[in-house]
């Protein structure tokens, strides 16, 4: 912890605090996300040294960067420090929009987009078991400060994730939870497209395409597949998208690759390169 000096803290990451930190020996900014484990069980606490090892091995500039993890057993906490995004989250900035009633420009939306899917096929590629993030939000999607979009929070959803004794003290409403999550709690790769779905519709409606004040009025809601058609101002093709990923059949909703195929995508993520 020496190593480190705590400039701020910045926000409630999900089961954490997140402080803007600076690296003494090179100044640089970062953050670290404290997680206490004292209230936690053995097995929980496998899972969590688990998920921080795979947030080690992601490397991609579309994921929040892992540095390094420090323990403070005096306190059971243990501190996760990455890579600082000053652009802070996209809930901030749908936030924003709304207060200014500006909507994204499309053109922004598909870029945001592209990168989102771009990092899902780095996580669903993985050889060894696929990491599915379980907590695709926009409070989980950070800016860095060339507009580069990052998906953080990877991996420690597993362990924090609904089943979890630990987390069902701290769990949110689950609004971009899938049909298929709340009948048998089944989550596969295809539960992280619709909810990837869900991101997409709030980055043009800035609005969710689920809302109701408790989980269960929220089940029913979600269950009835009915979804708000998007604002004209945006364009058939994505409208087309949103209602391809928010289909109510697992099977029926596209892949990571389909998405990276789809002309929006791929005309993008050639000209990044
Ligand atoms: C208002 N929000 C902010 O100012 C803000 C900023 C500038 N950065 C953040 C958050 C993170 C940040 O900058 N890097 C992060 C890495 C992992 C996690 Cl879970 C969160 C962050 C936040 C919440």
């Amino acid at each position: 912890m020496e190593n480190y000096e705590i400039i701020q803290t910045i926000g409630e990451g999900s089961f954490g605090q997140v402080s803007k930190i600076r690296r003494k020996a090179d100044g640089k900014l970062l953050v670290w996300k404290e997680i206490k484990y004292g209230a936690m069980n053995e097995r929980e606490k496998q899972q969590l040294v688990a998920e921080v090892n795979i947030l080690r091995e992601l490397r991609h500039p579309n994921i929040v960067r892992y540095y390094d993890r420090l323990i403070d057993k005096v306190n059971s906490r243990i501190y996760i420090v990455m890579e600082f995004c000053e652009g802070g989250d996209m809930s901030g900035v749908i936030k924003k929009c709304k207060r200014d009633r500006d909507f994204l420009p499309e053109e922004i939306i598909w870029k945001i987009f592209m990168q989102i899917v771009l990092a899902l096929h780095e996580c669903h590629k993985r050889k060894d078991g696929k990491i599915l993030h379980r907590d695709l939000k926009p409070a989980n999607i950070f800016l860095d400060s060339s507009m580069n979009v990052k998906l953080g929070d990877f991996g420690l959803s597993r362990m924090m994730g609904q089943e979890s004794e630990f987390a069902k003290t701290h769990v949110g409403t689950p609004y971009y939870m899938s049909p298929e999550q709340i009948t048998d709690s089944h989550y596969n790769e295809k539960s992280d497209i619709w909810s990837l779905g869900c991101l997409l519709y709030e980055f043009a409606s800035l609005s969710r395409p689920f809302e109701a004040p408790n989980a269960g009025a929220l089940a029913v809601k979600i269950k009835s597949g009915k979804v708000e058609k998007l604002p004209t101002r945006y364009s058939e093709e994505l409208q087309r998208v949103v209602n391809w990923m928010l289909n109510m059949d697992p099977n029926m909703r596209p892949s990571v690759e389909d998405l990276l195929n789809l002309s929006q995508v791929s005309l993008r993520i050639r000209e990044k390169k």
